[in-house]
């Protein structure tokens, strides 16, 4: 057994009079890799904004490494579906941008800088600005942002939502890599079931109204994983049909 490295504890949250999440209990080991599932509204978004600590829970706690998450902290990294990087600096210039603020040289911020914009796939492209990047590669930057901070937990909301078919499944893949390389504790939220299957030790499919925890699913499935293997499928279809359930509970069909 991994040791737990975040805990969510009774965790609910509203927002005036509208319960966005209900007693959430989950451990998240370290070195997992959770995706959080489950259709608009149901308080993904929520929840990770309160691990990342934007967002303080209205019930029950959050520890991360047995600590209360009372504020955002270096220790926690987060990469949002609009890359938010700053137009006016280099691809270098942002991902030195944490070390910068944790008080580093500026060779040292150059070193760690390029080695992560190396590690996303992005050595040659250091000196380009965000505007002169596609979309896969401004996720690349923002990735490589994250992980120069040396965070032990990675937060991901809808990262690659933006992104075309083609360039997401690439990203999929280079996550993997990233996280097998570096075994960081991922919480990535995501609309798409393919997209959590591909990537999870643990699903967590919430449910609406209020937002809940529905099921917990760890695909036993080994990596690289294979959109059209049987296994994938059929754990596809039962996502499929718990989420769409959730769905029609919304009335949008
Ligand atoms: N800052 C806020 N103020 C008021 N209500 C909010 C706020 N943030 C979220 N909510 C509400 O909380 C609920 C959960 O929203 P949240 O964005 O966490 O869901 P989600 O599952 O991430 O949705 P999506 O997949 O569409 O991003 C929704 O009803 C939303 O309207």
């Amino acid at each position: 057994m991994r040791p737990t490295k975040i805990s969510i504890r009774g965790v609910g949250k509203v927002f005036g009079d509208n319960v966005a999440l209900e007693k959430v209990d989950l451990d998240l080991p370290e070195n997992s890799f959770t995706c959080l599932l489950g259709p608009s509204g149901c308080g993904k978004s929520t929840l990770l904004n309160m691990i990342a600590g934007f967002l303080k829970p209205s019930s029950g706690q959050i520890l991360v490494d047995g600590k209360e998450v009372t504020a955002p902290g270096a220790d926690r990294g987060v990469v949002f579906q609009e890359y938010a990087l700053f137009p006016w600096r280099t691809a270098l210039d942002n991902v030195c941008f944490g070390p910068m603020l944790k008080g580093k040289s500026k060779s040292e911020q150059r070193a760690i800088a390029m080695k992560h914009l190396a590690t996303v796939g992005l050595a040659g492209h250091e000196q380009k600005y965000p505007g002169n990047l596609s979309g896969g590669m401004k996720q690349r930057v923002a990735i490589a942002r994250a992980l120069a901070n040396d965070p032990s937990v990675l937060l991901m909301d809808e990262p690659f939502g933006a992104l075309d078919a083609q360039t997401r499944e690439v990203l999929q893949e280079e996550m993997l890599r990233i996280w097998e390389q570096d075994r960081k504790t991922v919480v990535f939220v995501t609309h798409s079931i393919s997209e959590a299957i591909f990537l999870a030790d643990r699903i967590v499919v919430m449910g609406t109204r209020p937002g809940c925890v529905k099921e917990v699913v760890d695909p036993q499935l080994s990596h690289p994983r294979e959109r059209t293997d049987a296994d994938f499928i059929a754990l596809e279809r039962h996502l499929k049909h718990l989420v769409r359930a959730e769905v029609q509970k919304l009335g949008v069909h």
